[in-house]
Parts: structure tokens; C-alpha cells; sequence
């Protein structure tokens, strides 16, 4: 008999109180997967939360012997140091990592959501954060950070709960999701819905929409990545062993946009990324505000905003513009650009430059520097 050692994460849950979402409808008895990294301080004045990017989860730290997903930057030392901070990190609502999404049980008859399951969007997965960083006796935040997706819920968390920020760290976003974005997802999504599998959304308990989310994440890939990163790392490679005059010859860039579409694949849920895909597309923070200017002063907290050069999905110029915008009305914020041939992925990645200017912007909050 072999005995498994494979560590698994542990996650707290809490109860979520009836979500009126954005789109009218409300959400019931749904629950935020969440964890926490570091001690909360007497005060309760140390809490930083992490906002998740598309298909990332609560496991930002490392804990349980399980590496977190922004280990380079959580840890004793680092810009997120836990001997300072208390971290929190939840799953989105609607998404598959232990929070309430299109593949948990509907109260209602205990089958899978599936379409049933309600359009969320950016701000009210926010709405459902806020609610859990409440019940944990917490009336203000020191910070809340995230990258991509994640970075839309941290402008988001700026403009709704001004008064709760102390500072925000938005990195490789925008305030509003771009039509070349929108774009994308949209052919993203047709690939999932394409597959027969897929049914309406109705294959839980039936046959995996794999190829369908394969080739959804096959298209993500070429978006979080760089024309020179590609080009250093596979060129024009090819496996020697096939025939380059077949259909079916692969060069290694190929090989590596399967190999990612399988590992999605193997840990993401069809119906997920639809709906997270769809609350990018309706990120906007002028939905239902007014203006843009008029928005953006309704900002109190400090920004440290971080771009990326080489970001196709999020072109840096997009921050800038919106930091300085900010300035222009009186509002402390400071723009950072990344210079890394990564790609859209390089807040995954690029820990030097991350843990410096995030580390240095919480010191001087924090008035240690
Ligand atoms: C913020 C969030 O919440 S998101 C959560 C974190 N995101 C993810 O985990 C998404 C999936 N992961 C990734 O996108 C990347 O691994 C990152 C961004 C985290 C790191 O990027 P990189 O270090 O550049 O990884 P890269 O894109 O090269 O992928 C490496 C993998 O591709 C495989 N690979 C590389 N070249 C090839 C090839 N030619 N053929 C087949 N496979 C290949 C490697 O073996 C490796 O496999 P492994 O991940 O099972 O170890
Ligand atoms: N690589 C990210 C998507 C883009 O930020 C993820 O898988 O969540």
C-alpha cells in the first residue's frame, strides 16, 4: 500500500451574506475560499490583500509545505514581509479554486450551476472580498496589490471603499478592459463553447470540454507572453522527429502551447473561465459613475501603479496614462514600468524588480525608510 505524501493546500471558507450583484440578481448562500499569510497585528492595521489574476487562486504564500503562486515576492525579507504584514488572498467568486462558481452545487437542487450560475463581475467580487476582510475585524487596509485581473479588482477596491485603502498597487491592468481585450476573450470563449463537450455548459458528471479550454489557454499563452521571449526561446525549433512537410510537424513553440492548454486544463473548470473571462470584459470603472476624471476623484488612497514593457494584453501606456491622469487632479501616485521581455506574465515572474519598488513603496508608508 502506498501512502500519499502529496501536500495539499488548506483553505478557510467564509459564509458569504446574500451578494445583490451588479447585474440585479443575488447571489445566495455562496462561500469565499480564502487564506491567510503572517499574523494580524493588535491593531489590526498591518492587513494586506492580494487580488488574484484569471486563474489563480487563494495560494499566494507558501504554507502547508505547498508553494504559493507569488512566493518570489510573500515571505520573511520580502516586499510582502509576513513578520510584518498579515496577508489575505481569496478565490473570486465564480471561480473553481473552493469559492462559490458555475461548479459548485446550487442551493436550490444541489446540481452544478453551470449557465445558471449568475454573471459576476469585477466589482462584485470586490463586494464579496470586502465583506470577508469585515468579518475578520478589519476596518482599513494597508494595501491591496494585484496584477492583470487581479489589478482590475485592486481599482476597483480604490473606487468603491475609498475610506477602507491605504494604499493600492495595481500592476500589468487597466481601470477599464481595452475592445483589443475584449477581443481576445472573445475568441477564447468561442473555443469553449465550440466544443461539443462543452453543452451548454452542462458536462459536469459528463465529458471534460478539454479541447475547447486547451485551445482557449493556447491563445491566453500568446497574449502573456513576448515576440522576443518566444523568438529567444524556441525560434524556429522544430521536433527533429517529424516531418517538416507534414501537417503534422511541430516546432517547439507548439509544443509548448499544448503542453500549457493540457496543464490548464488538468486544474481549471471550462465554465470558470468563461465567466471570469466575461468579468473582464465588463470591467469598466466609469459603468454607471460618470466620467472618467469625475471617477478617478473619487480616489483617496495612494497608488504605486506597475507596468510592463513588453505587455501585449495590457500595454503599459494604459497605466501610465491613468497615473497620470491621477496626478493631474492632486492624487499621490507614482508610476513604475518594468523592463522585461516576459511579456503580460512577467508580475509571475520578475521578483528583483517587484520586491524592490512594492517593498520600498510599503516602507515609506509605513514610514520605515
Ligand atoms: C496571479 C495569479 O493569480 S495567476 C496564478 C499563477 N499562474 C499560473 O500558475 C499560470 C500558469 N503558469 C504560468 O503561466 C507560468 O508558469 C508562470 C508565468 C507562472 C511562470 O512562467 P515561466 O517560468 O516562463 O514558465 P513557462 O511559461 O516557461 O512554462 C514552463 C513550463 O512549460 C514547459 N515547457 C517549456 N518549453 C516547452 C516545450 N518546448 N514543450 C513543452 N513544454 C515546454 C516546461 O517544462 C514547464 O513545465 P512545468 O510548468 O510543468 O514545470
Ligand atoms: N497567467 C495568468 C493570466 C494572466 O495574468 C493566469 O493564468 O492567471
Amino acid at each position: 500500500m502506498s501512502v500519499s505524501t502529496k501536500k495539499e493546500v488548506v483553505r478557510k471558507f467564509y459564509q458569504l451574506p446574500p451578494l445583490e450583484l451588479q447585474s440585479g440578481k443575488v447571489l445566495n448562500e455562496a462561500v469565499l475560499a480564502y487564506e491567510t499569510f503572517g499574523t494580524l497585528n493588535q491593531a489590526k492595521d498591518n492587513a494586506i490583500l492580494i487580488c488574484h489574476a484569471l486563474t489563480g487562486d487563494s495560494h499566494a504564500g507558501s504554507s502547508d509545505g505547498v508553494p504559493g503562486w507569488w512566493d518570489g515576492i510573500i515571505g520573511p525579507g520580502k516586499a510582502l514581509d509576513t513578520e510584518h504584514y498579515f496577508i489575505i488572498c481569496a478565490n473570486v467568486i465564480g471561480g473553481c479554486y473552493g469559492s462559490t462558481g458555475p461548479a459548485s452545487r446550487h442551493p436550490e437542487d444541489g446540481k452544478p450551476y453551470g449557465l445558471r450560475f449568475p454573471v459576476v463581475t469585477i466589482r462584485d467580487m470586490v463586494q464579496a472580498q470586502y465583506h470577508l476582510v469585515k468579518s475578520l475585524g478589519i476596518e482599513r487596509l494597508l494595501s491591496v496589490i494585484g496584477g492583470s485581473m487581479g489589478g482590475m479588482q485592486v481599482f476597483e477596491w480604490a473606487v468603491m471603499y475609498p475610506e477602507f485603502v491605504e494604499t493600492y498597487i495595481p500592476i500589468a491592468t487597466s481601470a477599464r478592459f481595452s475592445a483589443m481585450g475584449i477581443a481576445w476573450n472573445n475568441i477564447m470563449r468561442q473555443a469553449i463553447v465550440n466544443d461539443p463537450d462543452w453543452c451548454q455548459g452542462n458536462y459536469y458528471g459528463r465529458t471534460f470540454p478539454k479541447k475547447g479550454l486547451n485551445l482557449a489557454r493556447r491563445l491566453g499563452m500568446i497574449t502573456y507572453r513576448s515576440f522576443d521571449l518566444y523568438e529567444e526561446r524556441f525560434g524556429r525549433e522544430m521536433n527533429p522527429l517529424c516531418n517538416p512537410f507534414s501537417m503534422e510537424s511541430e516546432y517547439e513553440v507548439e509544443r509548448y502551447l499544448c503542453y500549457q492548454g493540457n496543464k490548464l486544463v488538468e486544474r481549471f473548470d471550462a465554465n470558470s473561465y468563461l465567466y471570469l473571462l466575461k468579468a473582464m470584459d465588463l470591467h469598466d470603472i466609469c459603468r454607471g459613475r460618470g466620467e472618467y476624471i469625475h471617477v478617478l476623484e473619487q480616489i483617496s488612497a495612494h497608488g504605486l501603479f506597475i507596468g510592463i514593457d513588453t505587455d501585449f494584453l495590457f500595454p503599459a501606456q494604459e497605466l501610465k496614462q491613468t497615473a497620470e491622469q491621477l496626478k493631474s487632479i492632486g492624487k499621490p501616485v507614482q508610476y513604475r514600468e518594468m523592463k522585461s521581455i516576459y511579456g503580460h506574465d512577467a508580475f509571475l515572474i520578475e521578483w528583483d524588480m517587484m520586491n524592490e519598488w512594492i517593498g520600498h513603496f510599503l516602507s515609506e508608508r509605513r514610514g520605515t525608510v
